[in-house]
């Protein structure tokens, strides 16, 4: 098993050099993924808070599920959702921003806060949020100025998807069976995805191909070389973001394989504004908006719904699809 060295982008250099966009291009052409160096500096207390909330008692994860039908947020318990048919070994927490009002659409809504976190946990989680609204708000005017040549390209459309953009908290089980899986292979469906890990071993795995075989890459959560995790992040491109930028920028087909220890993340995924339309694209670049219905079908697509509902709608689409009783 290869191990791939992404390369890094460093959020806290201003201005950003040449040598920082260059490394940037080639990470967007060759992978679709990248790591950030940021600001943030509370990785340990971020994950303490995650195994205190994962501690909640199965009866209150259980009045805290997720409901059917592609809303996502509370808990998601072991085999409560699958992008293919394995069962993920995997339990999960999914939130998102605090609603202002009266939800705008079918992704905005209440978050399923069980009632025994307490307040600092709920506090770390929503700033933690923020957080990943700046981040990706910060590499999509990199991402901007090095495919379009301005900064505010996509500023509107990241910023209109802030209160639909989902932070999903993923503990993996360990298992030492090496067939076994924590995320079935998909790319993801939006704009960004920052991955935040806490981990013992490389569990997350990107996919090349060549001559029409599929090999697999382990991407560890931070650097090579490096040792304090906090300021690190894994960046995937989206599949929009691929639509957007009509293939310049690749999204990544990659997995998350099980691995002998516990491992949790934090996945937050960027979106697009509800009602932009994803742009039509025709690639045989890896796969796009692959059809979960259809794991085992690398090619398969869905590129007529894509192109006939706006993004929001699509997305809570997919979202039914992964979703298991
Ligand atoms: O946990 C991870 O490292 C990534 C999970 C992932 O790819 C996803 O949830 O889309
Ligand atoms: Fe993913």
């Amino acid at each position: 098993m290869s191990e791939i060295k992404l390369p890094k982008i460093d959020l806290t250099e201003s201005p950003v050099s040449k040598q920082t966009l260059q490394s940037l291009q080639e990470a967007i052409t060759n992978y679709g993924a990248f790591y950030v160096k940021t600001n943030y500096k509370d990785h340990s207390r971020l994950f303490e808070s995650a195994g205190r909330l994962f501690k909640t008692s199965d009866m209150d994860k259980s009045e805290l599920t997720i409901e059917p039908g592609g809303f996502t947020r509370g808990f998601i318990k072991l085999g409560g959702e699958s992008g293919s048919d394995l069962m993920e070994l995997k339990e999960a927490f999914s939130y998102g921003a605090t609603l202002d009002g009266q939800p705008r659409n079918k992704l905005e809504g209440d978050n399923k806060w069980p009632n025994t976190l307490a307040l600092q946990d709920k506090e770390t989680f929503k700033d933690f949020y923020k957080e990943c609204n700046r981040i990706s708000l910060e590499i999509s005017k990199l991402l901007s100025v090095l495919l379009t040549g301005e900064e505010t390209t996509w500023t509107e459309l990241v910023e209109g998807g802030f209160s639909i953009s989902l932070m999903r908290i993923f503990k993996y089980f360990g298992c030492s069976n090496p067939n076994s899986i924590g995320s079935s292979p998909h790319t993801d469906w939006g704009f960004l995805t920052l991955i935040k890990a806490d981990e013992k071993e490389p569990a997350l795995q990107i996919a090349s191909e060549k001559d029409g075989k599929t090999a697999w890459h382990n991407v560890s959560a931070i650097p090579e070389g490096e040792s304090d995790p906090s300021p690190w992040f894994i960046v995937n491109a989206g599949d929009f973001l691929a639509m957007a930028t009509n293939g310049s920028c690749l999204s990544p087909y990659h997995r998350v394989v099980s691995t002998t220890t516990d491992r949790t993340s934090f996945v937050y995924f960027a979106y697009p504004s509800y009602e932009c339309r994803t742009p039509s694209f025709k690639s045989n670049k890896l796969s796009f908006y692959q059809d979960q219905s259809q794991p085992s079908s690398f090619k398969g697509t869905r590129m007529t719904e894509i192109t006939t509902q706006c993004f929001g709608d699509f997305i809570h689409d997919k979202w039914s699809q992964v979703y298991r009783y």
